[in-house]
């Protein structure tokens, strides 16, 4: 069978001008054997492409019909190598040249500095396969995604397998399954994507591969056979697992002959092109200057530009059935772009396809301009990275010490610490971010309450919307069901950490021989902070700990209030499990002695809970020395001076506001 046909684009056009349905161009597109991809080369890529121009009169080529698509993700736990194995496959396939650098797909320079994938990159590569008994051979586009490993960026990899028939699992020869392994296989196998397991870093010296292949064996039924053994960082046994996308995973769903739908699967903003767009076609096709709508919004589009990422942008005039690629259309408001919709031709009515459903967010927090006359400019920045990353969600929020400003949610602390990172590096944006808390519901009483707030349950994070605990019946708090796999011997300290974070045992497998998976339920508030690194620092970092959000139980939370001298602060409430109240409390008040500027009088801190005080702080008086012009003389007149001065703080601190500057409110709310 040949499926190379080289087709002028005049005669696509013409053809597609009449009517794109009629069932003369069904029949002739399926003639011109699935005519899925066509895309122009720049002068450099097409001297390295293997697909040559059979002429040079038009940069226009056919090639790749939607059976030679391969469209997959590479998932892992976290540093499996997955970013390694997207290099050497990207060296393999000629998209760039061998060792051009290291983590060629992790661009942010958050990434390259943390050393962590935490966006999804996307990569079409050509590759000529062979063929074999299962698959012919030919030439082959293969789009690929390296995904991140670590949970709090589970949201990228969601939204990836979305544009995936596939998925190449690789775990550390050394390191074996870990949880986020399981979590990554589950999410793949739920989406019904074919998996290929690849057991990586087989040239480590304490590797070893048959422990893994026995745990992928036990844990998810995957049989020895199938399972592939690499060295991404040697580059030995890569071309097994180019041919192993290629045999086992299935070509893309797609129908060249329909009606054009698109699924938009991630985005970034471009100062001069506005919104771009990465789009998997998943019918029709798509060119240059195509009217659109999205079918979620409503909204009609130009198409102004299209091209493939190989891995750098390689603009092209068509994008077909199957394929991967990037789209701009002049979209100048980034909140107009919603990730999961889908795109059709304007005045066509399709069926929508299956989109991704909103992450939750688990960990909240506040962000404000250091400087109110910032507020502006750190929304443009706020807004255009949060169309990088759609599962941050965004409420405008205010707070009486910090002004006007957002309550973000994130899907965890280090989504949180990444997000601030690079509101810094890629917008130069310097705000100012709160401690980060969860979202709490309140159950209420009486009807009149219920009427009043038009629900019987109210949720909140902001710690100063906490209700009025008499008119509560009960309170609810986030729980996460937590993998935890770790070594036999951090087991008992692994354990009693999770227990005294108020955690419930579910279950506990041998999942090898000196390895046990643990899974407990905990609650969100226990974890969001520093339960990762502690879980680390108890198992030598050998134990991985991966959650997913499980709901919400009743709960005994209690609001602390902080007074200065008597008076409320309000902006410096928090809420916390009531077991918690003392130690939170005495925290708090330490920190502030610590902040607050010292006064003429003795100002006191203190943390109260309901009507009782749980902890509580002295900020010294100021000194003057009232005594210093007595030179010798009689003890008496210095004595009448010292009473004089301690009658006059009396009614001083009776009297006395206590004057907070800001950047103390900043440095006890933040951080
Ligand atoms: N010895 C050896 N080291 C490897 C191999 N593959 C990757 N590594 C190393 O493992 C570390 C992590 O590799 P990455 O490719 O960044 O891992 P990752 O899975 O992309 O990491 P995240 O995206 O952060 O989850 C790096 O130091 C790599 O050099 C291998 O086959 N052998």
């Amino acid at each position: 069978m040949k499926f190379s046909t080289v087709i002028p684009f005049s005669i696509i056009y013409n053809i597609s001008q009449v009517s794109r349905r009629t069932p003369e161009l069904i029949s002739l597109s399926r003639n011109l054997s699935h005519s899925s991809v066509v895309f122009c080369k720049n002068k450099k890529s097409s001297e390295t492409s293997k697909y040559k121009a059979k002429d040079n009169e038009h940069p226009l080529k056919v090639d790749v019909p939607v059976e030679n698509i391969r469209n997959f993700s590479i998932i892992a736990h976290v540093d499996h190598g997955k970013s390694t194995l997207a290099d050497r496959l990207l060296e393999m396939t000629g998209a760039v040249a061998f060792n051009s650098g290291h983590q060629i797909l992790d661009k942010l320079q958050v990434e390259r500095e943390r050393g962590i994938t935490v966006k999804a990159q996307t990569a079409s590569l050509d590759y000529s396969y062979e063929g074999d008994d299962k698959v012919p051979s030919g030439n082959y586009l293969l789009n690929l995604i390296d995904t991140p490993g670590h949970v709090d960026f589970c949201g990228e990899v969601s939204r990836s397998l979305l544009a995936s028939q596939g998925a190449i699992l690789l775990v550390d020869a050394n390191k074996g399954v870990q949880a986020q392994t399981v979590a990554n296989y589950r999410l793949a196998v739920s989406r019904g994507l074919v998996v290929v397991p690849v057991i990586n870093k087989i040239d480590l010296k304490n590797a070893d591969p048959d422990r893994v292949v026995s745990q992928l064996n036990k844990i998810f039924g995957l049989e020895e056979d199938t399972i592939l053994r690499i060295s991404a960082k040697l580059g030995s046994g890569v071309e097994d697992v180019l041919k192993a996308v290629v045999r086992e995973i299935p070509p893309p769903p797609a129908d060249v002959s329909a009606s054009f739908r698109g699924l938009v699967f991630d985005s970034w903003f471009d100062k001069y092109r506005g919104a771009v767009l990465l789009i998997y076609i998943r019918d029709g096709f798509l060119r240059v200057g195509d009217h659109i709508t999205s079918a979620q919004s409503g909204q009609n589009y130009e198409v102004r530009s299209l091209g493939l990422l190989r891995p750098s942008e390689e603009p092209c005039k068509m994008l077909c059935a199957g394929q991967v690629g990037y789209m701009t259309c002049n979209v100048r408001n980034p909140a107009e772009v919603h990730i999961g919709a889908t795109f059709h031709r304007k005045g066509e009515t399709v069926e929508q396809l299956p989109g991704v459903s909103a992450a939750t967010p688990l960990v909240f927090a506040g962000v404000y301009p250091s400087d109110q006359s910032q507020y502006t400019s750190l929304r443009s920045a706020l807004e255009k990275l949060v169309l990088n990353d759609s599962a941050v969600t965004m409420a405008t929020d205010s707070s009486p010490a910090l002004g006007q400003g957002w309550r973000l949610g994130f899907l965890g602390l280090l989504h949180l610490e990444v997000f601030g990172q690079r509101l810094e590096q890629e917008y130069g944006a310097e705000p100012v971010m709160t401690a980060p808390s969860v979202t709490y519901k309140a159950k209420l009483l009486g009807a009149k309450n219920i009427k009043k707030y038009g629900t019987d349950e109210i949720t909140f994070s902001n710690p100063a919307h906490f209700p009025d605990v008499q008119i509560v019946s009960e309170f609810y708090e986030p729980v996460v069901t937590a993998t935890i796999i770790t070594p036999d011997e951090y087991l008992g300290s692994v354990m009693t950490l999770c227990l005294d974070r108020r955690g419930q045992q579910i279950s506990s497998v041998n999942i090898d021989n000196d390895r046990v998976m643990l899974q407990f339920l905990l609650p969100l508030n226990e974890i969001i902070v520093d339960f990762h690194d502690y879980i680390k620092s108890t198992s030598s970092g050998y134990a991985s700990f991966d959650y997913e959000s499980s709901g919400y139980v009743p709960t005994k939370i209690v609001k602390i209030d902080i007074l200065l001298n008597g008076n409320k602060v309000e902006e410096l409430c928090t809420v916390c499990h009531f077991s918690r109240a003392v130690m939170v409390g005495r925290h708090l008040c330490t920190r502030l002695r610590d902040l607050v500027p010292r006064q003429l009088f003795q100002v006191a801190v203190q943390a109260v809970v309901g009507s009782k005080i749980v902890a509580r702080e002295n900020i010294k008086a100021l000194r003057k020395d009232v005594t210093a012009k007595c030179y010798g003389g009689d003890i008496t007149r210095k004595m009448k001076l010292l009473r004089r001065q301690a009658e006059g703080k009396k009614k001083m601190r009776m009297i006395g506001n206590i004057e907070v500057p800001k950047h103390t409110f900043i440095s006890v709310l933040k951080r």
